[in-house]
Formats: C-alpha cells, sequence, structure tokens
C-alpha cells in the first residue's frame, strides 16, 4: 500500500506543508512549512522586507504566491539549500506537533508520496513517475522521530 497525499482537506492531508501546523525557529513563529520554506527564497537579497510579508501571509497559498513571483529575484544558492531547508521545517513541524507526529508514525514503513499533479521535484507529477523529494523527506523525518524515541525509552 502507498499513501498518496496532496491537499489539506483530503486523507493525510496534515502531510501537506500547507497544513495549519505552525513552527518556531530562531525565536519566529511560522504559520506553515509553507510560510517558512517560500520565504528562504529570499534571505540575502536586496530587499529582504519580502520575508515579513510571507511570513505574515493570511494563508499558505498566498505565501507561495508570494514566493513564486516570477518578478522577484531569489537567492542564487537556492537549489542547493532548498532540501536542507525544508527537512528542517518538516520535522519540526512533526516534533511539534503531536497529534500528527502519531499519524505519521502510524503509517509504519509504507511508501509516502506527494500526489501533486503538476510537481515533479516535490511530488511525483501527473504521471507518477516525479522525485517525490516531500514523500522520501516524511519517510526520514519518519524514521528519525522513530529512532528518537527509541532512544528516549532505552536511556
Ligand atoms: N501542496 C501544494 C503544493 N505543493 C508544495 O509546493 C511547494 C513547492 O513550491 P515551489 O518550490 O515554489 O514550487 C512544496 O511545499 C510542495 O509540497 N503546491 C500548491 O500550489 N498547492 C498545494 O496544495
Amino acid at each position: 500500500m502507498t499513501i498518496y497525499f496532496y491537499k489539506v482537506d483530503e486523507p493525510y492531508g496534515c502531510f501537506s506543508n500547507f497544513s495549519p501546523h505552525g513552527i518556531r525557529r530562531k525565536g519566529l513563529h511560522w504559520p506553515t512549512v509553507e510560510h517558512y520554506y517560500q520565504a528562504h527564497k529570499f534571505i540575502g537579497v536586496e530587499d529582504e522586507s519580502i520575508i515579513t510579508e510571507i511570513r505574515n501571509a493570511p494563508t499558505p497559498d498566498e505565501a507561495a504566491k508570494l514566493g513564486r513571483d516570477p518578478s522577484r529575484t531569489i537567492r542564487s544558492n537556492w537549489d542547493w539549500v532548498k532540501l536542507g531547508i525544508m527537512r528542517e521545517a518538516v520535522l519540526a513541524k512533526f516534533l511539534t506537533h503531536l497529534e500528527i507526529q502519531a499519524i505519521l508514525l502510524a503509517t509504519e514503513d509504507l511508501l509516502i508520496v506527494e500526489d501533486s499533479p503538476t510537481d515533479y521535484f516535490w511530488g511525483c507529477g501527473a504521471d507518477r513517475t516525479g522525485q517525490n523529494h516531500l514523500g522520501q523527506m516524511l519517510m526520514s523525518v519518519r524514521e528519525e522521530i522513530r529512532g528518537r524515541l527509541q532512544e528516549k525509552a532505552s536511556s
């Protein structure tokens, strides 16, 4: 069995970066992982006010829209750093919100796939041949949390 997810209001919607599970990083609150991810496209760029604008966006869709605005220049090393930034945020999300941590752990060793019809990097794309980096990340976070809990139980 494979777990497919995409929209927040569909099964396993809590695995989406758009789910309403905030994280705290370096003293700041981020309403969703998507807000955090999109804002980090602009660290070190000339006008960093966009970072606050994205953090304050009323919805993750609005944050993504701002982050994807083609008229703005994103940091030049984005493709090198985006996986690390996303993992940090996804791990923080599942360490913070125990009710969704339980949902993630209950998937045991099942394959998790972001069933995005358009995204062949984070998701599987329309024909399901995409790289599924978000699904892979969720499985790696699942493994890490499982290890941490085992360590805690045996100490
Ligand atoms: N879930 C979901 C999306 N997918 C998310 O989009 C992000 C990638 O953004 P980018 O690097 O700017 O292309 C990443 O968090 C991926 O999981 N996109 C959407 O427009 N709506 C949605 O409900």
